[in-house]
């Protein structure tokens, strides 16, 4: 298995399973499939409803001896309810208490974008937002800084940051994010944001690999393209003797993000770990750049207020 290297030693399976949408009376077992079917790197959010259950998984998988918690990676981010200084190592403690665990190997803020701290579920008006004037990400980020000198995570990040929002907060302080969690895949490469992220040591996961397609049908357009029946893709499967979408996981291998398909049927969670044995050639790569569109199937839309302030989320 690919891994990313931090700079204390720590290492990062490049493959990790996703847990969005994944309902909780199912993803108890499908966690603990595939930490029994050999993945190390359960990527998570307090947002996800579910960290509970997945905690329950880590309990079993921990006990029966699948895995030790020092080789285990837990990844969680922080909701946009809790980004005041006061609400995040409290936000901290309830997603360790869900996942029953002492520290996270890895936490996120999950988006660029803070909500009242009162609000429960997704904004309905303008009000229920905060502004960044109102609460700075460095605000929230140094909050972080206060937990991982707790011990209560080891390395922490950001998501859904532009390169912009980087530079920005990379300019506040000395201790830069070490992974940005984004997008990416065949339809969305973001070659400035890898090439950014790659040369100022932050890593990057890519998220909704596989094109997202259990998402509801209010976050979808109407003629959403679809990753897995791409022709190109199908064809490069087919020359490897595999399925499309491991050749949808294996193209993040190739440029050293991590990636963390969602599933939660246990042949599909081998079958995209298994992504790792997919070499993509040079020419493979060249064809799957052509299919560059910069479509993403997470658009944000979600966070446009009428006033402006979150639009245009992502800088481009
Ligand atoms: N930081 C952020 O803002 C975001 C983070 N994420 C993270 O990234 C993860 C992955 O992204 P997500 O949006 O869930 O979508 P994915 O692109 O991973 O797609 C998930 C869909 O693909 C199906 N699937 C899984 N494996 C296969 C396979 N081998 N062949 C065919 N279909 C398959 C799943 O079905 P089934 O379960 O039935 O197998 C599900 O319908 C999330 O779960 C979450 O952890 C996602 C979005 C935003
Ligand atoms: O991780 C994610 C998935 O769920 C959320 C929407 O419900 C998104 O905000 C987020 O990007």
């Amino acid at each position: 298995m690919k891994v990313l290297k931090f700079n204390n030693g720590d290492q990062l399976d490049a493959i990790g399973l996703g847990t969005w949408k994944s309902q909780p009376v199912k993803v108890e077992d499908a966690v603990l499939s595939a930490l029994k079917s050999g993945y190390k790197h359960i990527d998570c959010a307090a947002v996800y409803g579910n960290e509970a259950e997945i905690g329950k998984a880590f309990q079993k998988a921990i006990n029966q001896k699948v895995i030790s918690r020092e080789n285990l990676w837990v990844t969680s981010k922080l909701w946009n309810t809790a980004h005041k200084a006061e609400d995040v190592i409290p936000a901290l403690k309830q997603t360790l208490d869900d996942l029953q665990l002492d520290y996270l190997d890895l936490y996120l803020i999950h988006w660029p974008v803070a909500f009242r701290p009162d609000l429960h579920g997704f904004p309905e008006s303008d009000d229920d937002f905060l502004s960044l004037q109102e609460v700075p990400v460095i605000e929230t980020w140094q909050a972080m800084q206060e937990a991982k000198k707790q011990g209560l995570v080891k390395h922490l990040g950001v998501s859904n940051f532009s390169v912009t929002k980087l530079k920005d907060l990379m300019g506040k302080t000395d201790n830069p994010p070490e992974m940005n969690q984004v997008e990416l895949h065949p339809f969305l490469h973001q070659e400035n944001l890898l090439e950014f992220c790659h040369s100022n040591n932050i890593h990057l996961t890519a998220y909704s690999p596989l094109g997202s397609g259990d998402r509801s049908t209010e976050m979808k357009a109407e003629d959403e393209p679809s990753l897995l029946e791409n022709a190109v893709v199908k064809a490069i499967a087919k020359q490897h003797d595999v399925t499309p979408a491991q050749i949808l996981i294996a193209f993040h291998l190739h440029r050293h993000t991590a990636v963390i398909p969602k599933s939660t049927n246990p042949k599909r969670i081998q079958e995209n770990i298994n992504s790792a044995k997919v070499n993509l050639t040079d020419e493979d790569m060249q064809q799957i750049k052509s299919l560059d569109k910069h479509y993403r199937y997470v658009n944000g839309k979600f966070f446009e207020t009428t006033d402006g302030k979150y639009s245009n989320i992502f800088d481009e």
